[in-house]
């Protein structure tokens, strides 16, 4: 079977190396038509030190590849066949919605699975990848690029800034863990994981349309949610346990997937996974429910939200321990028109930033003029003089509210012409609900 790869544009870089970048194309979940895809795939895996997939689990992964929308990117040796050959580069993007605000979205260009062999850093790979990823989700008409990132020092070189955080939280529960405030109501059910099947997805579409800053999720959370990746246990389960909140109508309204940690784990833990909630009155009584398992004392979540609403629900919020906390979306502007554009804004008025972009376009001086809640921008004539300059990494940080313009002033990232322009813009920027990204990818 003939793999469908095309070169792409080499960069002068690579070709200096007797490299070549080639756009990948998949046309079906079967591995063994794919066979650069399945390689390229390979290569990512042992790139971050895990078991690569074989035989069902690889074809599997392949089908969610597809869902996804995924274009995949490798680097090769020039004369190399990517059928017969790893990449030394490997780069993942595909489109996403991701909520701005007032449950609006615009399409994100995701950037994912970005390795290069340890035999080949440091000459430029990832730089001639990401190049050839940000035109291109130009050239689509994406305006604005998104990370979750395995080391904090890498992207703001390409433009990327922090927009939201995640932390990892431990909650004491011995003897239950006492809600203030009502009871909650509805009822939580014990189901199988693989009930979620569907569920999961209508769940989470909902409670991310209620959270800024959420990105759609990639078709593995329903594979892993329902407890059937074929990677794990051949797919025949991993010990998930699943629990869904219904409203005293009968109506699903947030679900909760979680793992014991072992008899030997003391103090005995019970592992959250996901959850999702969709109203508040949902989230009170998953946590009442997490609360009351029987022969458990601590419950712990690797990816908790940084929002303070589980310390404002319970009666003693020294229970709560954040034992890790972590940057979580990067997000990169490639058309500040577009993207400043797209999302409501909290306050009326007007404000004229210079934005720095070593990569060229977000470049310029715009004027962003805020009424009704709605924003015009355009370029500003070069000899405006601005009221904020900030380097396109920072715009990435605030423009979606999850980060103060003001916090970056006193960090000396944001520089400010007028006297309180900054604090302004933070203000114009807020958002209604905390700024929280709900999955990685
Ligand atoms: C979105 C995601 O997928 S996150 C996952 C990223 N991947 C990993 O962490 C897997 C292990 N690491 C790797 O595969 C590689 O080291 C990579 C992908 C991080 C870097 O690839 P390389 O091809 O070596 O990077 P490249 O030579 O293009 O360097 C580009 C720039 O980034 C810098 N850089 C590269 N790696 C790092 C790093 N780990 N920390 C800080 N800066 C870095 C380089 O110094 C260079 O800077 P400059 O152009 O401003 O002088």
């Amino acid at each position: 079977m003939p793999h469908t790869d095309t070169p792409t544009p080499a960069s002068a870089s690579l070709a200096e190396h007797g490299l070549i970048l080639r756009e990948l194309t998949q046309s079906s979940v079967s591995a063994a038509e794919n066979p650069a895809v399945a390689r390229q795939y390979r290569t990512v895996e042992r790139g971050f030190y895990e078991e690569p997939p074989t035989g069902e689990a690889l074809d599997q992964w392949l089908g969610l590849s597809l869902q996804d929308g995924r274009r995949f990117l490798g680097v090769y040796p020039q004369d190399a066949d990517p059928a017969q050959t790893d990449p030394v580069g490997t780069f993942v993007d595909f489109v996403k919605g991701l909520h701005v605000g007032g449950a609006r979205e615009v399409p994100a260009w995701l950037i994912s699975n970005v390795t290069v062999s340890p035999t080949h850093r440091r000459r430029g790979i990832l730089r001639a990848m990401m190049g050839e990823s940000l035109q291109t989700s130009l050239d689509r008409g994406v305006p604005v690029a998104a990370l979750t990132a395995s080391e904090g020092g890498i992207y703001s070189r390409f433009g990327f800034g922090v927009a939201n955080s995640f932390r990892s939280i431990e909650v004491e529960v011995q003897g239950g863990l006492p809600l203030r405030g009502p009871a909650p109501t509805g009822s939580v059910r014990l189901v199988e994981p693989r009930e979620l099947d569907g569920l999961g997805d209508e769940l989470y579409r909902r409670a991310y349309l209620q959270t800024p800053g959420s990105v759609e999720r990639t078709a593995s959370y329903r594979v892993e949610e329902t407890d059937a990746n074929l990677h794990r246990n051949g797919g025949k389960g991993t010990g998930l346990y699943a629990a869904v909140h219904y409203d005293d109508g009968g109506r699903p309204r947030g679900f909760v997937t979680y793992r014991f940690g072992g008899w030997e784990k003391k103090p005995q833990t019970m592992e959250v996974q996901s959850l999702i909630t969709t109203t508040a009155q949902s989230h009170r009584a998953l946590w009442q429910f997490l609360g009351s398992l029987d022969l458990i004392d601590r419950i712990s979540w690797q990816a908790a939200p940084d929002d303070g609403l589980l310390e404002a629900m319970v009666v003693d919020r020294r229970r709560i321990r954040t034992t890790f906390t972590q940057d979580r979306l990067w997000l990169r502007i490639l058309d500040v028109p577009a993207a400043l554009s797209a999302r409501p804004w909290s306050q009326d008025g007007s404000i004229l930033l210079t934005v720095t972009d070593s990569m060229g376009w977000a470049e310029g001086t715009w004027r962003v003029d805020v009424v009704g809640g709605e924003a015009t921008v355009s370029r500003a004539e070069s000899t405006a003089a601005p009221d904020l300059s900030m380097d396109v990494a920072e715009l990435g940080s605030v423009w979606l509210g999850g980060i103060s313009p003001e916090v970056l002033r006193q960090a000396a990232l944001v520089t400010e012409h007028r006297p309180g322009a900054a604090a302004e813009l933070g203000r114009m920027l807020a958002q209604d609900r905390p700024v929280h990204s709900m999955t990685g990818f």
